[in-house]
């Protein structure tokens, strides 16, 4: 695990100075996924890597273990002061939108769920633009894989470091770098509503996910979810469509 945690630390230096960027900076929820991403950055950018803490509807717990994360990656941060105009924003938006009737509760309870990692996503390039750093985002394996990730909010980054990692190695990844206990045994949680699970809204465990993952067989329903759930959203792993060129007059 120490040379892959190598092999990612070298390459997040290299995609950074390729782009002509100063370092890096990852949204850390207070989750298993930001906190590995955390501690690759600041290994590969001692001195040029924030984390940047921005609650919306989260649970004081997960705030803590944001903090944890930041004291034990020794990781400057920011964000954490902005919760409370944060929240405000996202409610002034829903209540416009519901005062024009474009939303409604049943309806766009998804859609403004998603809204807060669009919120998320714009905060982070504003900040990575002050400092010239590159947003890196959390993505693993499994997310990627079945599309459980916000387009452009959560999936809207610059790179992905944990893209080919499979849930279970993350999990390995944070232990060998010390991310503290509570962060280990927690469940997956996008934390978009109250009591959000991702087992939960996937309908399949992350088990299940990386058993598949490692080409291993999975029950035939399983694997038909899975393989739906990746159909579903291959537009969120493509570029946006276009036409083909327009070839008459
Ligand atoms: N075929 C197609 N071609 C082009 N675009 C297409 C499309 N189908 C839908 N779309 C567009 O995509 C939109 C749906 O995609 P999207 O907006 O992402 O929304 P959607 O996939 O419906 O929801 C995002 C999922 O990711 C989960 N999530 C979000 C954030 C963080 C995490 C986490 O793990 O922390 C998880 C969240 O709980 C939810 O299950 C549609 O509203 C439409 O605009
Ligand atoms: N409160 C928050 N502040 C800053 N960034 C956040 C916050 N909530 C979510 N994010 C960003 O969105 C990403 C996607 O969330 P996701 O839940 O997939 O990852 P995680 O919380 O790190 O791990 P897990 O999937 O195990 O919960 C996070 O990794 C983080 O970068
Ligand atoms: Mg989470």
């Amino acid at each position: 695990m120490q040379k892959r945690i190598e092999y990612l630390t070298n390459w997040l230096q290299n995609k950074v100075k390729e782009a002509g960027a100063d370092g890096a900076l990852v949204g850390i929820s207070g989750g298993i996924d930001s906190a590995v991403v955390s501690y690759l950055i600041k290994r590969a950018f001692p001195d040029h890597s924030l984390g940047v803490i921005l609650p919306i509807n989260q649970k004081v717990e997960d705030q803590d273990d944001a903090l944890a994360v930041v004291e034990g990656a020794n990781l400057d941060y920011t964000g954490i002061e902005l919760t409370i105009p944060y929240k405000e924003t996202f409610s002034a938006i829903r209540e416009k939108l519901e005062e024009k009737g474009d939303w409604n509760e049943g309806k766009s309870q998804l859609g403004g769920a998603n809204l807060q990692a669009r919120l998320r996503m714009s905060t982070l390039y504003a900040v990575a633009s002050n400092y010239n750093y590159l947003v890196v985002g959390t993505d693993n394996a499994a997310e990627d894989y079945t599309g459980y990730f916000t387009k452009y909010g959560d999936g809207g980054v610059d790179l992905v470091p944990l893209i080919h990692m499979r849930k279970e190695e993350v999990r390995e990844m944070a232990k060998a770098l010390n991310v503290t206990d509570s962060i280990l045994h927690k469940k997956p949680s996008a934390e978009l509503w109250e009591g959000q699970s991702d087992e939960d809204e996937l309908g399949l465990s992350y088990d299940t996910i990386d058993k598949y993952l490692r080409g291993e067989s999975i029950s035939p329903e399983d694997e038909k979810h899975l393989k739906d759930l990746h159909a579903k959203t291959e537009h969120k792993r493509q570029v946006p469509a276009g036409p083909e060129r327009y070839k008459g007059e």
